[in-house]
């Protein structure tokens, strides 16, 4: 993999340009890619952050939650802001009769503020966050400095209701804790930190709190991508989260580094089929089953990445209603145009000309299947690509780094062919780098090669990256890494194996 460890180039990477696939909107991405070169001019653009958006009732547990996901990221930057520190500050008036005050309406907030300084972060920059004081319901000095991060979270009751705030966020997640344990906490909570009184708490709680939860952070549920019942108490789903942002942030120093890596978009159905195919006790008939289904994502997100040349279907499109009017045009010619009528020999003669503007599919491609797990990866191209040709190459391995071509059988005129390469699993990236090299040899253009796989070790992308900067590499995720076998970890075994059976 090269003279520096993969933590070093990740760290390079991040002092430059960034190429994140997840993060920057389409416009910017495109630029970032189309200017690779620039990585090199050193240009400052901003970093990223993956935002977290997390809303839900009073004393749901948002903040608990919060504190675990950061003690949870431990390895990373990660910032929070809450929503509670953009609180309006009443004015003496309001402070006289502050049982009067809304504090769980939108307008109680400064929206405004926490947009700015949202986007302050977002381009980079080091932002004051003011600091609220419950007791005296107003922020006071000195102002909180939080720095740009790597994982931002917002958290607060109403962080989903300004669809402005909720744009920013890549990921969201509702706090849903039952309401009478939210009160019972409320009550606990306001005594204790707050400096409240229980009649107050409870007469805020019946006048305000729990209308404003129906009224307006109910109604936000519905963007949530991710409902978290009983809040800090639920400690799966917290797991998932952090391992969600662990490879969402893994995922995206890699693909910045190397922008002809490609990660299909990452989801939890995604993420559950890679637990399910990394459990050594999923039984071979659901090894095969989720196998196929990520292969086939990875296989349609593969040819994706293929050339395409316009085109247009020029046909005669006919609808119901337009030859119910070509039929009343036709008998109108009968009656007052007989001689025109009797010139129309077909009714196609009326239809309405329409033109589909579409794409025509690269048709000079074939696969190659790196033997014997590769070819877990052919029904899957086949049922995408009727009749492509598919070649095999053997590699034999011996120990980790000798590796041996041993067969091949390729396509004719392989040379002139978009070649989808196929291996499930990128390890240490050398049975793919001597695959690549015999394409190479066989006269494959290294930018048409597409190399599919479902598990991608940083290694192997080093390797494979490096050494042909032009192919593509198409995963479904990225692994943390190898072990001493150099195998992938947490281990599946070996892929071909355990999908064809002969464990
Ligand atoms: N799972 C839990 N079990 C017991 N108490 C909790 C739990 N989660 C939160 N609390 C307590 O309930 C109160 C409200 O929690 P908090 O996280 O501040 O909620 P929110 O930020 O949604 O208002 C706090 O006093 C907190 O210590
Ligand atoms: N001066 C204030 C400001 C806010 N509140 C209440 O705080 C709740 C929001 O904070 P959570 O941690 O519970 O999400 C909100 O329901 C307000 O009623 C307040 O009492 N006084
Ligand atoms: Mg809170």
């Amino acid at each position: 993999m090269g003279s520096k460890p993969v933590e070093n180039l990740i760290e390079e990477a991040s002092d430059g340009v960034h190429f994140s696939g997840l993060h920057l909107n389409g416009v910017a991405e495109k630029s970032s890619r189309e200017n690779k070169k620039t990585v090199s001019a050193k240009l400052e653009l901003p970093r990223q952050p993956f935002v977290i958006g997390v809303a839900g009732g009073t004393a749901s547990g948002k903040t608990t939650v919060c504190d675990m996901i950061i003690e949870q990221l431990h390895d990373q930057r990660v910032v929070l802001v809450n929503q509670d520190s953009f609180y309006n500050n009443l004015t003496e008036e309001e402070l006289l009769r502050v049982h009067e005050y809304n504090f769980d309406h939108p307008d109680a907030f400064d929206t405004e503020k926490l947009l700015n300084c949202m986007e302050n972060l977002m381009r980079g920059q080091a932002v004051d966050v003011p600091n609220y004081d419950f007791k005296n319901h107003k922020s006071v000095f000195p102002a909180r400095k939080v720095n740009p991060s790597d994982v931002v979270i917002m958290e607060g009751i109403l962080v989903f209701h300004d669809p402005r705030v909720r744009n920013l966020m890549n990921m969201k997640i509702f706090v849903d804790t039952d309401a009478d344990v939210r009160l019972a906490r409320r009550i606990g909570r306001d005594t204790v930190d707050r400096g409240r009184d229980i009649k107050g708490v409870l007469d805020q709680y019946a006048k305000f709190v729990k209308p404003a939860f129906e009224n307006f952070i109910l109604p936000t549920k519905k963007y949530a991508d991710i409902i978290m019942p009983r809040g800090g108490d639920n400690h799966v789903a917290i797991d998932l989260i952090v391992q969600h942002i662990h490879t969402k942030l893994g995922q995206h120093d890699l693909c910045k580094i190397y922008s002809n890596l490609y990660t299909i978009y990452s989801t939890f159905q995604i993420r559950g089929m890679h637990t399910l195919i990394r459990d050594a006790k999923t039984t071979k008939h659901d090894f095969i089953f989720y196998a196929d289904r990520l292969i086939r994502l990875v296989v349609e997100h593969g040819l994706g990445h293929l050339p395409f040349k316009e085109k247009q279907n020029g046909d005669h499109m006919t609808t119901n209603s337009n030859l119910l009017m070509q039929f009343f045009y036709f008998m109108h010619l009968c009656l007052w145009n007989p001689g025109r009528a009797t010139k129309i020999k077909h009714m196609e003669s009326y239809h309405y000309r329409s033109v589909y503007t579409g794409v025509e599919f690269c048709r000079r491609l074939c696969g190659v299947s790196v033997i014997r797990s590769g070819e877990s990866m052919e029904n899957a191209l086949r049922a995408c690509c009727k009749g492509i040709k598919i070649g095999k190459i053997l590699i034999h391995r011996e120990g980790d780094n000798g590796q041996q071509l041993i067969y091949h059988n390729l396509p004719k005129n392989i040379s002139d062919r978009h070649v989808l390469l196929l291996d499930p699993i990128l390890g240490t990236g050398n049975s793919a780098v001597q695959a690549i090299s015999l394409l190479l040899e066989k006269g494959v253009q290294e930018a048409n090669i597409i190399f599919l796989n479902l598990i991608s070790a940083p290694q192997g992308i080093h390797a494979v990256c490096k050494r042909f900067p032009r192919i593509k590499i198409v995963t479904s995720e990225i692994e943390s890494g190898l072990n001493e076998d150099f195998r992938v970890i947490p281990g599946m075994g070996e892929f071909g194996d355990r999908y064809f059976g002969t464990l």
